[in-house]
């Protein structure tokens, strides 16, 4: 697929151990279209999260990513990008929220700060612009754009992670990689996040590339699902089908054990 944003050919990547080399993904390839949702499915440790570092270039040793991967975003050369590249790579292009990304905010910084910081380093605005684009960025989030003078402790856990979400968002970058984005948040947040990140994906226009325990959510969440299994990709296509109609017995098993999803998700 040549219009794809993000396109991953033949990834592979070990653990390097001092006994062994564990091989954590195999040979995988897979195309994130723009303004598309991916999903990466699979039981715990089959390699999920190694790509989503690789995506975003910050996996680093014991992680190796072997001779004849690729991965290529807006046809840029992810792998092969430099230092300096790498800086403005990530946030611009690529953004990454992970489960624990609330936890990320520094508790002694007034959240405008945070904004500032990332901001700054990447565009150089001024402190007048920054505040403008943080009052523009925490409103899409549903959050007053006044809170901007408070600290991190100040908000609720679902509200810091929309935070963390609008500080991502804040560069505009064409690929947001989301692990786990709302795992440690309660159902009802969990789905207005998700909600919230859908409506922003289709007023911007940016790719996700979305991990989650939770298959429910991803047969709503996403438009295309890949299947992993033991760092193999065994199966990929639309949603819809790989949950109505898998073709691998273990995307079968998979849905299997989820009873609650035969009520039918996708209604
Ligand atoms: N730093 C590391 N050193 C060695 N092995 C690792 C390291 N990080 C991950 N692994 C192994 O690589 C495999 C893939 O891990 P990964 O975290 O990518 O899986 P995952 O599918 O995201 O799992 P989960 O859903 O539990 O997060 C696992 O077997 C894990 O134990």
């Amino acid at each position: 697929m040549s219009d794809a944003l993000l396109s991953v050919r033949n990834l592979t990547i070990d653990y390097i151990g001092a006994e062994t080399d564990f091989r954590a993904v195999d040979d995988v390839s897979f195309d994130v279209a723009p303004g598309e949702v991916f999903g990466l499915a699979g039981e715990s440790g089959c390699g999920k999260s190694t790509i989503a570092f690789a995506v975003s270039r910050l996996h680093g040793p014991p992680a190796l990513i072997r001779k004849g991967s690729e991965i290529r975003l807006a046809g840029r050369d992810v792998l092969g990008l430099d230092k300096r590249a790498l800086a403005d790579f990530r946030w611009r292009e690529v953004a990454m929220v992970f489960q624990s990304a609330m936890n990320s905010l520094n508790p002694v910084l007034r959240i405008e700060e945070q904004f500032y910081d990332v901001l700054r380093t990447h565009t150089g605005c001024t402190r007048k612009e920054a505040r403008d684009r943080t009052a523009e960025m925490l409103t899409l989030v549903d959050i007053r754009p006044e809170r901007m003078r408070d600290y991190p402790h100040q908000f609720s856990g679902g509200m810091r992670q929309r935070i963390v979400i609008a500080i991502c968002m804040a560069l505009d970058p064409k690929l947001v990689v989301m692990d786990e984005p709302t795992t440690a948040l309660d159902v009802v947040v969990q789905r207005e996040i998700l909600q919230r990140i859908d409506e922003l994906r289709r007023q911007r226009g940016f790719s996700v590339l979305f991990i989650t325990h939770d298959l429910g959510l991803m047969v709503q969440f996403c438009d295309r699902i890949g299947v992993m299994l033991s760092g193999r990709m065994v199966e990929q296509g639309p949603s819809e089908a790989i949950f109505r109609t898998p073709r691998h017995d273990y995307t079968k098993r998979l849905w299997a054990s989820f009873p609650s999803l035969k009520g039918g998700v996708l209604g």
